[in-house]
């Protein structure tokens, strides 16, 4: 019988060793990844100042984090809910003399109070990487590319990315379509719902054709460049072309120029990443602002524990059962050799039980 003191909260779970096991997986291969093309780790704090995980980027609501007041300091901290603001507070505060444009990589736990239909889990590995001092196309064409590089990594197929244009209706409105201030939230809900009689009536008829412009990349975009009348986005498309064609066949591309859900700071390019398995997205990033500093930055997040899921399963170490009074010196050589070694403490131990696939037998591992 379970204690009721033994359970978990929703939305929170204990990796058991199988699951862990996958997400080390995928975590080190993407981990390595993003290491060999230069993006140096860095390692935030689980919890901050509320204010400043708030104040980095816009968009940004510490309402969906856990807070609570610390002790010592008396002040609201906030459990981090997504890494990338903590690495503009670096990139803004303790890196900001680093030479540009700079390279870093993350890899750790976010928490979440609520959590969404699709993804019931309030806790979340987040890996990641943030190019800072440039959100130009070539800088978001390195990021693309890169986070396909690293899915492939962990082992996952049928990758595609879905491109967005987060502040498109911005934007728009601003000159080439123009709408009242108080009518820019409401046409971007009736985009969001895709809803073309909706979108009429809150005055947006212009912007019908947005809900057409979406689908295979190509297709998408030849729609996109006959609605830019007076070339508003001409550079915005160039920049998604440039993009586009960094990734070549690596991955399938996608369009979709009025997609905001998950993109609260991305400002003229956001990306979603999808593969083969992966329930509901495999990661996302974009290009962005970051403030007190106003530099721009480029980057993408991978949800491990959504990729490691998709993932194939890892091979099962060999592992060799080492009796009582063992040779300590071959057992070393056997680890170097890349064997797994478990020691027997007592008699009466099953080895194949304990997960064993071979035992020392004469000073060589033998099959069990
Ligand atoms: N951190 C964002 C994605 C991102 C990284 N860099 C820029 N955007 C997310 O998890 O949705």
């Amino acid at each position: 019988m379970t204690d009721t003191s033994d359970l978990l909260p929703e939305g929170l779970e204990d990796r058991l060793p199988a699951s862990a096991a996958r997400i080390n997986t995928a975590m080190r291969a993407c981990l390595d990844v993003l290491d060999n093309h230069g993006y140096d780790r860095v390692r935030p704090p689980l919890l901050e100042f509320e204010g400043s995980l708030e104040h980095r980027m816009q968009g940004i609501t510490t309402r969906s984090m856990f807070r609570f007041v610390d002790p010592a300091s008396l002040r609201t901290l906030a459990l981090r809910s997504d890494i990338t603001p903590q690495i503009g507070r670096i990139a803004a505060t303790s890196m900001a003399n680093a030479p540009r444009p700079l390279r870093l990589a993350y890899c750790g736990d976010t928490a979440l109070i609520r959590a969404s239909q699709l993804d019931p889990a309030r806790e979340r590995l987040q890996l990641g990487a943030e190019l800072i001092g440039a959100d130009t196309a070539a800088a978001a064409g390195e990021v693309v590319a890169l986070a396909v590089r690293a899915l492939r990594a962990a082992g996952l197929t049928g990758i595609s990315v879905d491109f967005t244009l987060p502040d498109l209706v911005d934007t728009l409105a601003a000159k080439a379509m123009p709408l009242a201030p108080a009518t820019v939230e409401q046409v971007r809900r009736e985009l969001d719902t895709k809803d073309a009689g909706g979108l009429k009536a809150a005055g947006g008829e212009a912007y019908l054709p947005l809900l057409y412009a979406t689908g295979p990349f190509e297709d998408a975009m030849a729609k996109l460049r006959e609605l830019d009348a007076g070339g508003a986005l001409k550079s915005r498309l160039e920049g998604l072309e440039a993009v586009a064609s960094r990734i070549g066949d690596t991955a399938r591309i996608t369009l979709d120029p009025t997609e905001r859900h998950g993109f609260e700071y991305q400002s003229w390019f956001g990306f979603t990443l999808y593969a083969h398995g992966v329930r509901g997205a495999a990661g996302r990033g974009g290009t962005y602002q970051i403030g007190g500093r106003d530099e721009a930055a480029t980057g993408f997040t991978i949800y491990v524990d959504a990729v490691a899921e998709a993932a194939p399963q890892p091979e099962t170490p060999r592992t060799v059962y080492l009796p009582l009074g063992f040779d300590a010196s071959k057992a070393e050589q056997l680890r170097s050799a890349g064997w797994r070694t478990l020691e027997q403490l007592s008699e009466h131990e099953d080895p194949r039980a304990l997960g064993c696939s071979h035992v020392l037998e004469n000073g060589e591992p033998a099959e069990l």
